[in-house]
């Protein structure tokens, strides 16, 4: 399964955020979405989940379109957001079995993979918890348990680093590595270079709506002549020479 973004232009009510953006993310790929404070990192996201519609161009998962199979092109996607969003008045069970019934995944199948994940991430013992009694931690590892038990195509996951202890990043990205080698793509947007740099396929460099930048590491570092330098430092050029570039 393949996510093309073709030539999107979009934003807020007339205020275009994105302008001409173009990338593919395929399948068995690990993707990280990059860029500084308000470069359209997550509004690029909200446009790829549909809660944002392009003015112009095209977002589509291989012939599925958000505007004509809307339901088949959402259950194709799993989407982790930074800020974990959960139902106040559900219990984590409940939380499981109302996932699994929106992505039509039976619910004793659900419930089984649901079963390792919450081994993974400690939480085996707090099916019967409302997320108030959650941190916020732990919320977000029920966001992650509920998008990786439907098992999708395209993995969305904003900023998955932020708020998890280490030990549920190192869970979280041999998650991520387990899916891309079973053919899962995923994009993935952060500010966590060095990690991004060690797991993700390749980058898209966002910088004021566009894309500065597309390409591994290896092509990042011929495009613009800086050998062996690191993500961070590449990613620290791009953005002085493009700020140049505009002043
Ligand atoms: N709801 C909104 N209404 C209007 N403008 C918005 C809204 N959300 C974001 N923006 C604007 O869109 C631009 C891109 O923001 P976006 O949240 O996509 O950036 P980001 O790359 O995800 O940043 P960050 O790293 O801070 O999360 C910013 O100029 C921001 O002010």
């Amino acid at each position: 399964m393949t996510l093309k973004i073709e030539n999107v232009t979009g934003g807020y009510f007339g205020n275009t955020v994105l302008k001409d953006v173009s990338f593919t993310v395929n399948d068995g790929e690990l993707v990280g979405l990059i860029g500084l404070n308000g470069a359209g990192k997550s509004t690029t996201i909200q446009e790829i989940i549909g809660l944002l519609t392009p003015y112009q161009g095209q977002i589509s998962l291989d012939d599925l379109t958000i505007t004509k199979q809307a339901e088949a092109y959402r259950q194709k996607i799993g989407f982790i957001p930074e800020q974990p969003a959960l139902y106040e008045e559900l219990t984590l069970r409940e939380h499981i079995e109302v996932t699994a019934l929106a992505y039509d995944v039976a619910i004793d199948v659900a419930m089984a993979r649901a079963d390792k994940l919450l081994k993974t991430f400690r939480l085996s013992d707090k099916l019967d918890w409302f997320p108030a009694n959650f941190s916020k931690g732990m919320k977000q590892k029920v966001m992650i348990i509920c998008a990786f038990l439907t098992e999708p195509s395209l993995y969305i996951i904003d900023e998955p680093f932020l708020g998890l202890d280490p030990l549920a990043i190192n869970d979280l990205i041999a998650l991520m590595l387990d899916m891309k080698k079973s053919g899962a793509a995923i994009l993935m947007s952060t500010h966590i270079l060095s990690t991004a740099e060690k797991f993700c396929d390749k980058f898209i460099v966002l910088h004021e709506g566009q894309v500065i930048a597309d390409g591994d590491l290896t092509a990042l570092r011929a495009k613009f002549k800086l050998p062996d330098a690191s993500l961070d430092e590449i990613y620290v050029a791009l953005t002085a020479e493009s700020w140049q570039a505009h002043g």
